[in-house]
């Protein structure tokens, strides 16, 4: 099986021996990104072919007489790219997930029609944030029609759909990656009318909804090494794929994957949404049924981490940043430093894309290792919220976390995290878990079970109700307050008596 993840920083191919479920050949390529104003996040879409494309190329190298069965995709969710259908070439840039450009369109929406936010939760499960793809399709195909692209002509999709149609020809995607989009009803897994018309969207610009484990066309010409005639076996979305690799299929199993945002992800049997700013999304469509989840998105983790290495001078580009886990490993704890990293506001549980990035509680004598460290535990403590919210929701609790993706890699993150939820850890053994997902699923459409995912290494919490966890907890929440422009008061630092009231603008 070739699995293909196209992630936002990089695109990783994976050849993996479809029997054993052993990972044979791996290679990636990288993507470029480019943020041209303050909150625009923008990707080229040709970049993220070519880059698969590279990223295939060399793993298929690896293995030359490998005889690829079949492929299964993954891929960053919510980042929207706008075709001409008759030339195959990009109009206007890809709009990545943590774009947010539309977002006084959103809030615009949001005070014309009082009934759409809550329209858009009942019928998607999600916030009406423009994190979501609606508004970003909307805003490409406008651009493109101005631009004098015949509407007929103008095909938009989520990253899946972009790189099934360069794959196959075909224009399609399935039920995980469109449960992002603002559009999908999770009722009736359709494009719903109402949202169609809440965001002025045609149906005719959008892909076909097929099930997750449907037949996506076959390769439609030879791509470097790769053959034509491969049948796309199956597309799941990232974080979703990752969910199925762990195994991870009923309510009270979950997992976490630590990428350039953080998804925290646990099934559920009650697709209803809460009242906790958690969503509830289509894990996959599989088998003839679907399987929901709820989640929380978590902006900017990894990107938290890169961020705060480029910022001290930390040599970029190690797994897992293990420089900076190195320096945050010099010092016992943040020394009173808190990090909020919303640098375009905060995801879930917050949703508040107004919150700004705060570093606070720093002194004479905070040091280089107080900022590292404080930049870990941001990442640990934005996944506690997220648990915590999901718990609060009625969700099962998670009794292991599940933990995959690149920051995985330092175990001071992974035990501050296990720390915090005063819970253990399961970190996978290949932080590729999205990868292997795809390429299970797509094993599973020729008829051969892979072996269940190899156990991780386990990561046990210190101690599960310690008071330093929860003075930790407690600066995290004032940081939060003061990210969102509240007032913290209260009288001693230890009480949970504290009051946040929001400052008038
Ligand atoms: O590119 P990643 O791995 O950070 O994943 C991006 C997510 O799918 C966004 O929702």
């Amino acid at each position: 099986m070739l699995a293909i993840d196209q992630g936002t920083t990089n695109t990783k191919a994976m050849l993996v021996d479809a029997a054993s479920g052993l990972v044979v050949a791996q290679a990636s390529a990288p993507t470029s990104i480019g943020f041209p104003a303050p909150g625009w996040v923008e990707q080229d879409a040709e970049c993220l072919w070519t880059a698969s494309l590279a990223a295939i190329d060399a793993c298929l190298a690896q293995q030359p007489d490998a005889e690829v069965l079949g492929i299964g995709v993954s891929n960053q969710r919510e980042t929207v790219v706008c075709w001409s259908r008759s030339e195959g070439r990009p109009l206007g840039p890809a709009l990545g997930w943590q774009d947010a450009r539309t977002a006084a369109w959103c809030a615009d929406l949001a005070q014309r029609q009082p009934t759409a936010a809550r329209t858009v939760r009942d019928r998607t499960g999600l916030s009406l944030d423009p994190m979501f793809s609606a508004p970003k399709f909307r805003n490409l195909i406008d651009a493109a029609v101005a631009g004098g692209a015949d509407p007929s002509d103008v095909a938009v999709g989520t990253v899946d759909s972009w790189l099934v149609w360069r794959l196959t020809g075909q224009h399609v995607t399935e039920p995980g990656n469109a449960s992002r989009t603002l559009l999908l009803d999770l009722a009736s897994l359709t494009w719903h009318d109402e949202l169609l018309t809440l965001f002025g969207i045609d149906a005719s610009h959008l892909p076909e909804l097929r099930p997750s484990d449907a037949t996506f066309g076959v390769t439609s010409t030879l791509h470097g090494r790769l053959a034509g005639g491969v049948p796309v076996l199956a597309v799941l979305a990232d974080s979703h794929a990752a969910l199925y690799h762990h195994g991870c299929t009923t309510p009270g199993t979950g997992k976490a994957t630590y990428g350039t945002g953080t998804s925290v992800m646990s099934p559920t049997s009650d697709p209803e949404p809460g009242p906790h700013g958690i969503a509830t999304t289509v894990a996959w469509h599989v088998g003839g049924r679907a399987t929901y989840a709820r989640e929380g998105n978590i902006v900017a983790s990894g990107s938290a981490l890169d961020w705060m290495a480029a910022t001290l001078g930390v040599p970029e580009g190690t797994a897992g940043g293990a420089h900076l886990t190195a320096l945050a490993a010099e010092v016992p704890d943040s020394g009173g430093v808190s990090f909020v990293p919303a640098f375009s506001g905060l995801g879930a549980p917050y949703w508040d894309r107004s919150a700004v990035g705060v570093l606070v509680g720093v002194s004479g004598g905070t040091t280089r290792g107080h900022l590292a460290r404080a930049a870990l535990d941001a990442v640990a403590h934005q996944v506690a919220d997220v648990v915590e919210a999901m718990e609060s929701d009625g969700s099962a609790r998670i009794e292991t976390l599940h933990a995959d993706g690149g920051a995985t890699a330092s175990q001071l993150l992974m035990q501050v995290q296990a720390d915090l939820l005063a819970r253990p850890l399961e970190v996978a053994s290949s932080p590729a878990a999205s990868a292997l997902g795809a390429a299970r699923l797509a094993a599973e459409q020729l008829g051969v079970a892979t072996p269940p995912a190899e156990p991780g290494r386990r990561v046990t919490p210190h101690c599960t109700d310690s008071p330093q966890s929860r003075a930790a907890r407690l600066a995290w929440g004032q940081a939060i307050a003061r990210s969102r422009g509240m007032t913290v008061s209260q009288t001693d630092s230890t009480s949970s008596d504290e009051t946040i009231e929001r400052n008038d603008p």
